[in-house]
């Protein structure tokens, strides 16, 4: 039996040079037309730059269709420099002196795609790239099936970034299921974005959920972004929306419903510090008899 453990690699201390700002999460509507997609996100990203928003959170999978038939085929090579989206990205980000944790797009590399996130600093250099760890699996009867595999490759790390905003964590939705992940993020002392695309089946149930559960466990920040629902997709999957901004009590701060909007709230970094001296949680915890262990599953 092996015990799995967290630990991480050192990281330098953060360099933050705000503690209280602004963030936007961009909730689009996607159509098939990428320059469309494109011209819509960039108006959006500006609009919120105007209103005051120092980050801008993007959905998972804004740029195309979130569709398996056509992921392949819409996915950009984004360290050949042949990324139209990320390219457009970095051009708002540096021109507007944001910072932006870019939702997702399909990205090829090594003859494989990835759903994959870039963080963008205001200098319009890519900081970090995430890739989808966690690929959503899911089949209920005359439901909802989709298996995300058939289009992607799972990522294999997790992604933790020193920005001009704060020390982020980056997980894409179904990313947000897996506690340990935010566990591993809090470990690091640092607030949780996933961007996200859940769908109907799942969403209305348990889309509050996951992101107050992760919040509220790890006395984090959790900001989470999804495309708007489009009332002319297909049955295939139906997106939830409700992208929101949760604090480290539990708190909503920002939420928008379904429809294409950008909710926008305000990131007080001293919450953080607050919480955790009114409620100790990490003292209290009791690590010497939490192991998690491997176990054989039949
Ligand atoms: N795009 C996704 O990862 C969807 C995850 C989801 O809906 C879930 O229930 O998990």
């Amino acid at each position: 039996m092996v015990p799995t453990s967290v630990s991480p690699p050192p990281l330098r201390p953060p360099q933050v040079n705000m503690q209280k700002y602004q963030v936007a999460l961009c909730q689009l509507l996607v159509s098939p037309d990428k320059e469309e997609n494109l011209a819509r996100a960039r108006a959006r990203i500006e609009a919120a730059a105007d209103a005051g928003a120092m980050l801008i959170v993007m959905p998972e999978i804004w740029s195309c269709p979130y569709s398996l038939e056509t992921l392949p085929s819409d996915a950009e090579d984004i360290d050949g420099g042949a990324s139209p989206s990320i390219s457009m990205l970095s051009e708002v980000a540096a021109a507007r002196k944001i910072t932006i944790v870019g939702g997702s797009i399909p990205e090829k590399a090594s003859g494989k795609v990835f759903n994959t996130c870039c963080v963008i600093g205001p200098d319009g250099h890519i900081l970090a790239k995430h890739r989808k760890l966690h690929l959503f699996e899911i089949d209920i009867p005359g439901d909802i099936k989709f298996k995300e595999s058939d289009a992607f490759t799972g990522g294999q790390e997790p992604t933790v970034v020193d920005t001009d905003v704060g020390r982020i964590g980056i997980g894409i939705c179904h990313d947000i299921r897996f506690p340990e992940l935010a566990m591993l993020y809090r470990s690091r002392e640092k607030y949780f974005f996933p961007s996200s695309a859940f769908n109907m089946s799942t969403g209305e149930l348990l889309w509050d959920l996951m992101q107050k559960s992760r919040a509220v466990d790890n006395q984090l920040f959790v900001a989470t972004c999804s495309p708007a629902r489009d009332p002319d997709a297909k049955p295939q999957y139906i997106i939830w929306g409700h992208s929101s901004l949760i604090g480290p009590f539990g708190e909503v701060l920002a939420a928008a419903g379904h429809e294409e909007t950008t909710a926008i709230g305000e990131i007080d970094l001293s919450m953080i510090q607050s919480t955790r001296e009114s409620l100790p949680l990490e003292m209290q915890s009791r690590g010497d008899l939490y192991r998690l262990v491997d176990v054989q599953r039949q």
